[in-house]
This record gives structure tokens, C-alpha cells and sequence, in this order.
């Protein structure tokens, strides 16, 4: 029995979709309705949806809201170009938005809102079944270090490749809980992932599916690593260039560079909607900066139980918030995405057909 994402994190509700509001988890699971443009941008810049291919789908579907007010080229240009500045890094949004704007402008404007909500409910579904393979891909390899190993696989995540952040089983823990349902033995390190601390909502993922892991502050990956406790660091991404360098959250590269020291494996796993062959290299790789009162600032539950925001730092203290880093792919040992597992320098052969013409 395969993994199944347990609650859909964006579904279509007549003339609106609604999404899992992820800045309330993991305290509390609740759901935000989204009926127009300006909401499906609010949520996306203020990460209620987050997880690159979430936000490329909620982007879609953002497009489909907009053609409900107007569908002609200048109110589709309008939109695209609001969505498309609410996050940099992601290219699974941009990539989405170009699919769609292939998809519609050839058409009349009184076609486009029906294509609009096909299209993206197209993307919804495809992002779900690219989920799915990566997870399959990668529960086969983490079969391999089974075999050579007594006891479990040791699993080191960062930030959040869950199920939440797709609209399917996950891109980094797909194939965690893939392993899982087949009975593999594993074991997870969870990496908090300052400032947002997404992966308190891998923590959450995996305690709510059964699999045994343990959360860490992002600081302690290089004493695990150098002990011999992690057999394999599996992270998603953001944007991956054509040479595989790869852009991912904030702290990935640390990771990478302990892993290499250390002979481990690193494993980035990710949809085709995630490779950009317009970049040759990391160099290009757009990173976002982020409002530094992320690193001031931490929200969770007070005594009463009810979600505060708490000042860490003064807001005097000057601070810096790089929301991603890009790490080489001489870093990189493998790159899984739903065609199967590659090396980094073998991305090209990956390289998915236009959508439209
Ligand atoms: C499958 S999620 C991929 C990627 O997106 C996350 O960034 P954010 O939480 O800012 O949306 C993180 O970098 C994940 O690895």
C-alpha cells in the first residue's frame, strides 16, 4: 500500500480553491478559502501555501480566479506578473505560469476561465503522480542501503519536502514514506530549519504517519553526520540548474558540505518542474531575501494555547534573512525526480517536453 497525501493542501471549491494555511501548523490544521487573485498572491508571499511545487499549482489556480474578474490579454499579463512577484526562487511558479499563459492566450477570452481551471487542475494532478515516482525512486534506493546496513536507514531531512508543501506524497520524504509503507526500517533526523522552522512540519508529517525520527536544531547535522548516524541527507529544492546545481532552503549547503566530509550521501529530490534549463549554473539562481524580522520574531503556542508571536531579538538588532542557499553539484550525489534517479551532470536527458507546442 503506497503513501497518500492525507489531506489534499489545495482543492477546488466551486469558483474558489481552498489550501491548508501553513503558517498555522503544526499547532493547528486550518483551512483558508481563496476566491480571488489578490488572495492567491497574499498567500503565496506570506507562505500560508509554500513548498515550490505547491506554490506553482496555487499560482495556476491563482490565474484561474483572475480570468473570473477579466480575461482579456491585458488582465492576464496583469496577473501573471502579480503572481509571479510574489517569490523569486521557486521556479515551479514560474514554470506554472508560463504553462498556463501557453495554454490560454492562444484562445479566445471567453474560453480561457474553463481552460484556466482544466489547466491548473492538470498541474494539481500531475505534481500528485510526480510525487508518487519520486517516492518510488527513492524508497528503491533507500532499499540499497538497507541491505548493507543492521537496523534502520538514517534519514537527515531539511526544512519541509513533505506532503504539504506538494500537492502529493512530498518530494524529499516521498520516498520516506514510501520506504515505510513497505515495511523498510527507517529513522528520520528532523532539521528544524531556522527562521520558519519548517521542519516542524516534517516533524508533524511524520509522526502523523508512524515514522520513527527525531527533531534536531539545524546546528547539530555536522556532529551527526561526523558520529556516523545518518547514512543518507535527503533534501527537495527550489530551482535546479541545468548543471544541477540546486537552490533549496537556507542551510541546505551546510549540509551538503558536512555530508561530503563525511563520505554521505546527498540526495535532492524533486519534480521536473523544478529543473531550469535557462540557468547553466547556480550562479544565476535568484535568491530570495526575506523579511529579517523572520530571524527576530518566532510565533507558536503560549501557555493559554493560543498562537503569540515572540521577539528572540530586539528590533534594533540589525539582521539578515537569505530564505535560500545554492549548493554545487559536485555536492550532489544524486538527483530524483519522477523519471528516476540521475547524477547531477545527467540532468539534460530529463529535460521535459513544452507543454504547449
Ligand atoms: C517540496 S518543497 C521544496 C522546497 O520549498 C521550500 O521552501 P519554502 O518553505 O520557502 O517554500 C524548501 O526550500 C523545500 O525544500
Amino acid at each position: 500500500m503506497s503513501f497518500e497525501q492525507p489531506v489534499p493542501t489545495i482543492v477546488r471549491d466551486g469558483d474558489a480553491v481552498v489550501v491548508i494555511d501553513q503558517t498555522r501548523l503544526p499547532h493547528e490544521l486550518t483551512f483558508v478559502r481563496i476566491e480571488t487573485l489578490a488572495q492567491a498572491a497574499h498567500a503565496i508571499a506570506h507562505m500560508q501555501v509554500r513548498g515550490a511545487p505547491l506554490i506553482g499549482a496555487t499560482a495556476a489556480f491563482g490565474l484561474a480566479l483572475a480570468l473570473r474578474e477579466a480575461s482579456d490579454d491585458v488582465h492576464l499579463d496583469a496577473a501573471c506578473a502579480r503572481l509571479a512577484a510574489t517569490r523569486p526562487t521557486a521556479v515551479n511558479l514560474h514554470w506554472a505560469l508560463a504553462r498556463m499563459r501557453a495554454r490560454l492566450t492562444p484562445l479566445t477570452p471567453a474560453a480561457r476561465l474553463e481552460a484556466a481551471w482544466a489547466e491548473a487542475e492538470a498541474i494539481r494532478r500531475e505534481d500528485r503522480a510526480m510525487c508518487a515516482a519520486i517516492g518510488r525512486h527513492g524508497a528503491a534506493r533507500l532499499a540499497d542501503i538497507a541491505a548493507r546496513r543492521d537496523g534502520p536507514v538514517r534519514v537527515m531531512t531539511h526544512c519541509n519536502a513533505g506532503w504539504v508543501a506538494t500537492c502529493g506524497a512530498g518530494t524529499a520524504l516521498a520516498p520516506v514514506f514510501e520506504a515505510h509503507a513497505q515495511g523498510l526500517p527507517v529513522h528520520v533526523w528532523v532539521s528544524e530549519t531556522r527562521p520558519r522552522n519548517q521542519g516542524l512540519l516534517t516533524e508533524w508529517e511524520l509522526r502523523e504517519a508512524g515514522v520513527p525520527h527525531t527533531l534536531v536544531v539545524d546546528n547539530a547535522a555536522g556532529i551527526l553526520i561526523a558520529r556516523g548516524e545518518v547514512d543518507v541527507v535527503i533534501t527537495g529544492a527550489d530551482r535546479i540548474a541545468a548543471n544541477g546545481d540546486t537552490a533549496n532552503k537556507v542551510g541546505t549547503y551546510l549540509k551538503a558540505l558536512a555530508a561530503h566530509d563525511n563520505g554521505v550521501p546527498f540526495w535532492v529530490a524533486a519534480p521536473s518542474s523544478t529543473l531550469d534549463f535557462a540557468a547553466a549554473d547556480g550562479t544565476t539562481l535568484p535568491i530570495e531575501d526575506r523579511d529579517p524580522d523572520e530571524v527576530r520574531r518566532i510565533a507558536g503556542p503560549g501557555e493559554d494555547g493560543r498562537i503569540a508571536t515572540i521577539a528572540l531579538a530586539p528590533a534594533a538588532a540589525p539582521a539578515a534573512n537569505p530564505a535560500f542557499d545554492v549548493t554545487p553539484a559536485r555536492l550532489i550525489d544524486a538527483i530524483i525526480t519522477e523519471a528516476g534517479v540521475c547524477a547531477p551532470g545527467e540532468l539534460a536527458a530529463q529535460r521535459p517536453e513544452p507543454a504547449h507546442g
